[in-house]
């Protein structure tokens, strides 16, 4: 079975991903298998730099991430150029990793932690979707003091992505994180146990 984990930015994915590893189950995680695909010699790192030039580079050649980020989080053309860059590196390496972990533990739960999951329609190639909520004003504060961005920044960045009240009403299940990690936790335990196996 393979679950797809979604959320808003800053809403407690990598959180419920900790706490489900820590349980056994696997997670493959976009945004791990985005740095990945572009370390120096992968082929996304290239196409990149021909896309938005050498000023995306650090001096020792690697990405460098808060410089892409500051072009792309504030140009939509920009940003949908290097999504079509780096998605299908994204989906082929996770889909690797689904394969490798399954043969390895087939009784094993699978999960796919993918902030962008339905903005690009991926929610439907999972047996279900599992939705980490956290209520705006929660979101905010964590995502501001996560990052030093201030309020407007911060709310431009979430206004990104497909409004996390859709996500959780389109979710098969949802994780609440709007109170304690403890509270988290307890529901991440009884999603599990409901499914009889880590
Ligand atoms: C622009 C990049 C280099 C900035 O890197 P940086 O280390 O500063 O941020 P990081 O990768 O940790 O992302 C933080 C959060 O931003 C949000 N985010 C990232 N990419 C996107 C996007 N294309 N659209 C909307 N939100 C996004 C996610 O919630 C993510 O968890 C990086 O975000 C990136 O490569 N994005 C494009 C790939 C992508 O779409 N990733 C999302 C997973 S499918
Ligand atoms: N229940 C909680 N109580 C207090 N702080 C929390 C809780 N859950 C998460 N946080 C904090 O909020 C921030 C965002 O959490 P996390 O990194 O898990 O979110 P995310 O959805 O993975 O974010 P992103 O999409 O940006 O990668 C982190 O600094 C984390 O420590």
């Amino acid at each position: 079975m393979r679950i797809g984990l979604t959320g808003g930015i800053a809403s407690g994915k990598s959180t419920v991903s900790r706490m489900l590893r820590e349980r056994g189950a696997f997670v493959s995680d976009a945004d791990e298998a985005a740095r990945a695909v572009v370390e120096p010699g992968e082929p996304a790192l290239g196409d990149i730099v021909r896309a938005f030039g050498d000023g995306v580079l650090q001096p020792d050649g690697r990405l460098d991430r808060a410089a892409l980020g500051r072009i792309v989080f504030g140009q939509p053309d920009k940003l949908r150029r290097l999504e079509g860059i780096l998605h299908p590196a994204i989906r082929r390496r996770m889909q690797e990793e689904m394969e490798q972990a399954e043969r390895h533990r087939p009784d094993r739960l699978v999960f796919a932690d993918i902030p962008l999951l339905f903005e690009t329609g991926q929610d439907k190639a999972y047996d279900g979707v599992l939705t980490v909520y956290a209520p705006a004003d929660v979101q905010l504060e964590r995502l501001m003091k996560r990052s030093g961005m201030d309020e407007a920044e911060a709310r431009r960045r979430i206004g990104l992505q497909l409004d996390l009240e859709e996500k959780r009403l389109r979710a098969d299940w949802v994780i609440d994180n709007g109170g304690s990690e403890e509270e988290t936790r307890l529901q991440v335990e009884r999603f599990l146990s409901e499914r009889g196996r880590p």
